[in-house]
């Protein structure tokens, strides 16, 4: 898989052959985007074109700040979220540099600018997708906007009982620490990208979802499994001291161990 990572402004001096696009943040790539992509790479195979996916270094709302702004916590880093994307038989990640200039294009700017140079001829994203300044446009207005340069594909909703399946839940789910329930919607394991510091695990992202404070036993890599802490202050601490990157999967919480005790 290609992995293009560009400024909005770089865009028009792309050169490159037609695709099959989707559109997204794509955090957690869940159950739900992976319909989205799956929905795309069905179209690109009958039209014998590569697959591509389009999303953004940074989450909107790190950029157009609002009262939750500071609440705001991601579940992959660009890395995951490629490796997911990859598993899924994207063959072309575009990763566009999410600024407050792109933020204040207007959908059809946007259109214009940044999703016709890629030369799509189907873009295809979920009934819920917004794009262009104060998120004007939807899915439905994208296909007039297109002016006939490419064909557009709405994804109906993947839920879970009444639910649509989402990154927001997913994130509150974890934040609770219903780990299980959280996997399930995203249709793979919870993973984090840290790197050790001695005994501290620091995550990659500043903003990163964790489960709440308590002692878990995860695993790094296919075979060590080891126990650490979140602290009340989130952070990670193990008992072992390590320096290096680690992904961290396999999360269970290690039951009857109460917070107090879990610091000791
Ligand atoms: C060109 C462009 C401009 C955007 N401008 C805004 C904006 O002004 N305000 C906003 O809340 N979101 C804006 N967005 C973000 C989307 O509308 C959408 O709300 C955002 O991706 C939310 O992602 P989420 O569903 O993961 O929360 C913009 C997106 C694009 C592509
Ligand atoms: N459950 C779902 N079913 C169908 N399409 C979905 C679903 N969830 C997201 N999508 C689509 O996947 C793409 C990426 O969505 P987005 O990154 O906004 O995820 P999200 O889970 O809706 O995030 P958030 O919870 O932050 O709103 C969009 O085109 C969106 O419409």
């Amino acid at each position: 898989m290609d992995v293009i990572t560009r400024d909005v402004n770089q865009f028009s001096s792309l050169t490159t052959t037609p695709c099959v696009l989707a559109l997204g943040f794509f955090d957690g790539v869940h159950r739900g985007h992976q319909q989205v992509i799956a929905t795309a790479r069905r179209r690109a195979q009958a039209l014998h074109l590569p697959l591509a996916v389009m999303t953004f270094d940074v989450h909107a709302s790190q950029v157009i700040r609002t009262p939750r702004s500071d609440q705001f916590r991601y579940l992959t880093t660009v890395t995951q979220k490629a490796a997911l994307m990859a598993r899924l038989g994207v063959a072309r990640l575009y990763v566009i540099h999410f600024t407050r200039a792109v933020a204040a294009m207007s959908a059809q700017a946007f259109v214009d600018q940044v999703i016709a140079p890629t030369l799509a001829q189907v873009v295809v994203a979920g009934f819920d997708y917004t794009f262009g300044v104060g998120g004007q446009a939807t899915t439905a207005t994208l296909m007039t906007l297109s002016r006939g340069r490419f064909e557009v594909i709405t994804v109906q909703p993947v839920t879970v009982g009444a639910w649509k399946i989402s990154s927001t839940r997913i994130r509150d789910l974890i934040g609770a620490g219903e780990i299980t329930t959280a996997e399930t919607l995203l249709g793979h394991p919870l993973t984090i990208a840290v790197t050790g510091h001695g005994r501290e695990l620091v995550p990659e992202l500043a903003k990163q979802q964790l489960p709440p404070p308590g002692r878990y036993r995860v695993t790094a890599g296919r075979h060590r499994a080891f126990t650490l802490t979140v602290t009340d202050a989130n952070e990670l601490v193990t008992g072992q001291a390590y320096t290096g990157p680690l992904t961290l999967g396999g999360w269970a919480r290690l039951a009857g161990v109460s917070r107090a005790s879990a610091l000791g």
